[in-house]
């Protein structure tokens, strides 16, 4: 019999599919699923009164990380201090009695493995190849990075998904987004996100799973990778995948709840099925060359206002698009930003270097290089937000913690922070932040707050320098 070369995200798919229903849909299989305080409550709500169990707590992990605030947790005594925010505390509250009484396993806010979801995940090894992922959170497209199929879904699908295990879902057109070449001096894998997003648009993605492929992508590292594949959903699609290989593999190989032993084995040999055939088809392709993509950010209010940092303000009528054009001139005025000024001479008031695209090891290792001997510029307020505690030791064992403080950085405990305005992390009204998380919406990272999006090197140079800044001249 002979096999139609298939996709990655195809392999992924028919390997899940419990059954499939007369309009196309099929019920899916989820291999994993984590939990956060923000969108839960509602869905253990539902079970409780309809008198359901979680059906299989041992396939899902609980985290908190939204709401937490990122000073200390504890007392000078070691006592939890109480979270001030009655929301936040409340939610969190929440989290705690739900999965104590569904018997939900869960990481602790004073866990050394506490973290924000989507670097716990891949960090635990709960996170594997071929898997299917769900979280209540729609960046859980990064999880796609390690070959799984990941993706956001809602607090009733949340509910579905405690209560079954399972998920009715449509299958997804696939695009192919390949990037060639080999990336420049000073360019970085936020880098390649921004200018991906770019050029397909903050809706390009939709209905669509996208693969990244392309030497640049089989040349990064797993930390690059999950950057890239967090970003997807801000392209629109519903996840993003990057084929397994060696990196994923010794990336995972040793993690808490990775397999052991034969059944390492016996899961690597499946893993190495699973990149797409030759010949596989997709949907729509799309290419970009690495020697076109230089440091980068963002200018305006969405993720696909984009321009290298030698580039200067856009003007809204050099887009073609007259909805664009509106769209520019709106986010200029929240902005505060003028066409024609040179990105590198706009001062920021805050820099964040963390959230779930940007706060693993790699990424303060690249924040701290740049900050290595130098000092926050007055007027600058900086902080740097480990993604979990883990991350946050090994940073600490390298001594990157002191690098930061010595330069006048803050050094906080892991969680969601200025990334978005759930928790005392914010920017004031009309200040302006370099920061490097995935979302420069309006009122992101508080009211009126303005949100330049950044790779970690860039964020450290913008602190340095007191305005954006070509990493390029520090390094
Ligand atoms: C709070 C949560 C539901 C939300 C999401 O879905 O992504 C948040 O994580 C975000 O990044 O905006
Ligand atoms: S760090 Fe930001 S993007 Fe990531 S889950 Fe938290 S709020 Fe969402």
């Amino acid at each position: 019999m002979s096999h139609q070369p298939r996709t990655l995200y195809e392999k992924v798919w028919d390997a899940h599919v419990v059954e499939r229903r007369d309009d196309g849909s099929c019920l899916i299989y989820i291999d994993r699923h984590l939990v956060h305080e923000v969108t839960s409550p509602q869905a253990f709500e539902g079970l409780r009164s309809a008198g359901r169990r979680v059906r299989r707590p041992d396939l899902t992990l609980a985290v908190p990380d939204h709401n937490l605030p990122t000073t200390a947790r504890v007392d000078a005594k070691g006592r939890e201090l109480p979270i001030a925010d009655a929301e936040s505390a409340e939610q969190l509250g929440a989290l705690r009695t739900n999965v104590a009484e569904f018997g939900v396993p869960y990481i602790d806010a004073l866990a050394a493995e506490q973290g924000i979801v989507h670097v716990v995940g891949p960090e635990q090894g709960f996170t594997l190849p071929g898997t299917t992922v769900v979280c209540g959170d729609s960046h859980t497209s990064a999880h796609g990075a390690l070959g799984a199929l990941a993706f956001g879904i809602g607090t009733s699908e949340v509910e579905h998904v405690l209560a079954t295990q399972t998920l009715i879902l449509s299958p997804s057109k696939t695009m192919e987004v390949r990037v060639d070449g080999t990336l420049g001096f000073g360019v970085s894998a936020k880098d390649v996100v921004l200018a991906i997003i770019r050029r397909i648009g903050a809706a390009g993605g939709t209905g669509y799973v996208i693969e990244f492929t392309g030497e640049v992508i089989r040349n990064l590292s797993a930390e690059g990778r999950l950057t890239i594949a967090n970003m997807s959903i801000e392209g629109g699609a519903r996840a993003g995948m990057i084929a397994p290989d060696e990196t994923t593999f010794a990336y995972l190989k040793g993690r808490a709840m990775a397999p052991k032993g034969a059944d390492w084995d016996r899961a690597v040999e499946w893993w190495r099925t699973l990149p797409s055939d030759a010949g596989a088809r997709y949907d729509r392709v799309v290419t970009l060359s690495a020697s076109d993509i230089a440091p980068a950010l963002t200018w305006g209010t969405s993720p696909e206002d984009v321009v290298p940092i030698t580039g200067v303000v856009p003007a809204p009528e050099s887009f073609a698009d007259p909805s664009k054009q509106a769209a520019a001139r709106k986010s200029l005025d929240y902005m505060g930003l003028v066409p024609g000024t040179r990105m590198q001479d706009v001062a920021v008031q805050h820099v964040f270097i963390g959230s779930c695209t940007n706060s693993r090891i790699e990424d303060l290792r690249a924040a701290a290089h740049v900050a290595t001997g130098r000092r926050v510029a007055d007027g600058v307020r900086a902080m740097v937000v480990p993604g979990s505690g883990l991350v946050k030791r090994q940073a600490e064992a390298e001594g990157l913690d002191r690098v930061f403080t010595e330069a006048g950085f803050e050094w906080r405990e892991p969680g969601c922070s200025m990334c978005l305005a759930m928790n005392p992390d914010k920017v004031p009204p009309g200040e302006r932040c370099a920061s490097t998380s995935n979302r420069n919406f309006v009122g992101r990272q508080g009211p009126g707050a303005r949100t330049h999006l950044l790779s970690p090197a860039m964020a450290a140079a913008a602190a340095v320098s007191g305005r954006l800044t070509d990493v390029r001249e520090l390094i």
